[in-house]
């Protein structure tokens, strides 16, 4: 990335978990020193924006999906603020909150970018749909919906926003699937790196590969990580941990080749889950991965 400026949009929202706190995600990140940070690499930052779910939304209960209309709503309003962001020339930095929240960031960018693509950094890969959702969680379909896969459609959150194209969606870090998750990914023509590739081909292959796939003939690049793509001994603070994660290291050469690469244009760091954490431990690996991404370097 250019040296420019970043516009932090936090994102207090967890009802798309199966677990209450990652809600207070956002608060947790910039307290450990997110802004410093990214100032002490040369960026302009700007850390105002904050996207609340409006009084008064609620969803029936007794629907298989939990908390749709909170999601849409939230989705809705953050689309417009990333949308608004890019706009600007700013860098949009989206701190969740749930993954469900990736839907807004996605359609508010596929209203921007003609061709945009898409690395989800993820021990899942969130493309379940309504129909084979087993957990009924909404940040376990939001990649699904970016696709166009679901019943939820982009264009329902932000007016006029496509679908992204498969072949320039990578997933990295992929340890839990579900079966028909499995069968979309075989079937919807995206590359799946899980940790398998990792340990075979190494991480700095992988990410390479990644990168070529994701900006070819693309005008945008947006990186979603989850942090629970990290092995839980370094970041215990999330609401689905799954053993067999990226090491420190790797999640970090992960963004550091981000970075010299230099065309990631937004991101969103998601699912860091305070009330779940051991000693802040994860909160402040967010932010220094999210240091990795923008530049920051052991030497
Ligand atoms: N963003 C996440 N942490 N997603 C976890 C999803 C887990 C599971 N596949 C589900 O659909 O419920
Ligand atoms: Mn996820
Ligand atoms: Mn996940």
């Amino acid at each position: 990335m250019d040296k420019q400026s970043i516009s932090i949009i936090r994102v207090p929202f967890g009802l798309g978990a199966g677990r209450p706190g990652s809600e207070n995600g956002p608060d947790s990140v910039m307290k450990f020193g997110l802004v410093k940070k990214l100032q002490s690499l040369g960026y302009d930052v700007e850390a105002d924006q904050c996207i609340r779910l409006p009084d008064g939304i609620q969803s029936p209960t007794g629907s298989k999906m939990k908390h749709v209309q909170e999601v849409l709503a939230v989705s809705g309003l953050l689309g417009e603020a990333v949308g608004k962001t890019v706009a600007a020339g700013h860098i949009p930095l989206v701190l969740g909150g749930d993954h469900s929240i990736a839907m807004g960031s996605l359609a508010g960018l596929m209203r921007h970018y003609s061709n945009m693509g898409v690395i989800w950094v993820d021990a899942h890969s969130d493309l379940n749909t309504e129909t084979t959702s087993p957990s009924g969680n909404m940040h376990g379909i939001s990649l699904a919906v970016g696709l166009g896969l679901s019943h939820i459609k982009l264009r329902e959150i932000a007016e006029g926003a496509v679908p992204l194209k498969p072949e320039n969606c990578v997933i990295i870090g992929a340890r839990d699937l579900d079966r028909d998750e499995k069968a979309m990914i075989r079937s919807c023509g995206l590359t799946c790196f899980t940790m398998h590739e990792i340990d075979r081909l190494g991480i700095e292959k992988v990410v390479q590969e990644a990168l070529r796939i994701a900006g070819n003939g693309t005008d945008g690049v947006h990186l979603s990580f989850d942090i629970d793509s990290v092995d839980p001994i370094e970041a215990p603070g999330t609401g689905t941990p799954v053993r067999g994660g990226l090491s420190y290291r790797e999640a970090h050469l992960t963004l550091e080749l981000m970075s010299e690469w230099g065309r990631i244009t937004s991101a969103d760091f998601v699912e860091v889950n305070p009330l779940l954490d051991r000693n802040n431990q994860t909160s402040k690996l967010a932010v220094e991965l999210i240091g990795s991404l923008f530049g920051s370097r052991i030497l």
